[in-house]
């Protein structure tokens, strides 16, 4: 898996994920999901750039115009929740993708720090000979974009595997390497070094779901 670390240009993305993990702007709910949407169009257009393009032509009012147009049959599959600002941004920009949808959960059996990740939902389009785009906003142990790619396997071989996300461990990103083909690519606005007891990134920004959604109930 390659990485592609978005921050290591200074842009205007530095000021959309400065808010999501500022304290006192985060807890605007509606502009924390917007500033993943934005990332995600952020993203979507520097992916973009790596795409198979057919050459074309249009039909202007005043006469033919060539233009290059990708012809690569995509599929964004998001991860609930905090996935679906992501999922939402991407797909402006890539407006007629196929979509699927895939649920990953921390499940703690003891109640205490330890969890494993659940994946019980799944609605998904055939993969096979697809670009397949996989979006979640962060990125911590791994263990989510692991067991969803390993939960995909039935829909399919795609033809190339894209992963989207806003902020990511070292560690985490490390583990994907093992498991992602080698020829997949993660675009990520930018890499965090730490993962605490709890497996939340830090600095990080929180818990991205609670933000976007409101507090869920651990079980
Ligand atoms: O890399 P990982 O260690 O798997 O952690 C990252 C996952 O944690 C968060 O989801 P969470 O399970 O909190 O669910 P939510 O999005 O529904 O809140 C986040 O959206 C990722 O899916
Ligand atoms: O730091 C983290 C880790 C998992 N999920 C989040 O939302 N944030
Ligand atoms: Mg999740």
């Amino acid at each position: 898996m390659q990485v592609q670390e978005l921050l290591q240009k200074k842009s205007i993305a530095n000021k959309f994920i400065a808010q999501l993990r500022d304290v006192n702007i985060q807890t605007d709910r509606m502009r924390f999901r917007k500033n993943i949407e934005r990332l995600g169009e952020v993203l979507a257009y520097e992916l973009s750039k790596e795409l198979n393009y057919d050459n074309n032509e249009v039909k202007t009012p005043l006469g033919p115009c060539k233009v290059a147009v990708s012809n690569d049959e995509l599929v964004i599959c998001s991860i609930l929740r905090a996935g679906l600002p992501l999922h939402q941004g991407i797909l402006n920009y890539f407006d007629d993708a196929e979509n699927s949808f895939i649920s990953a959960y921390r499940h703690h059996p003891n109640n205490d720090e330890k969890f494993e990740v659940l994946v019980e939902y799944l609605a998904s389009a055939s993969l096979e000979g697809k670009t397949l785009i996989l979006a979640d906003p962060m990125l911590a142990t791994g263990k989510s974009f692991a067991n969803v790619l390993k939960a995909l396997k039935p829909m399919g071989m795609p033809k190339k595997i894209h992963l989207v996300s806003v902020i990511g461990s070292k560690q985490g990103i490390e583990y994907l390497k093992s498991e992602f083909p080698e020829d997949s690519k993660l675009w990520i606005a930018t890499i965090d070094e730490e993962l605490n007891d709890r497996g939340y990134i830090v600095p990080g920004l929180g818990d991205a779901g609670d933000l976007c959604f409101g507090t869920k109930l651990q079980h």
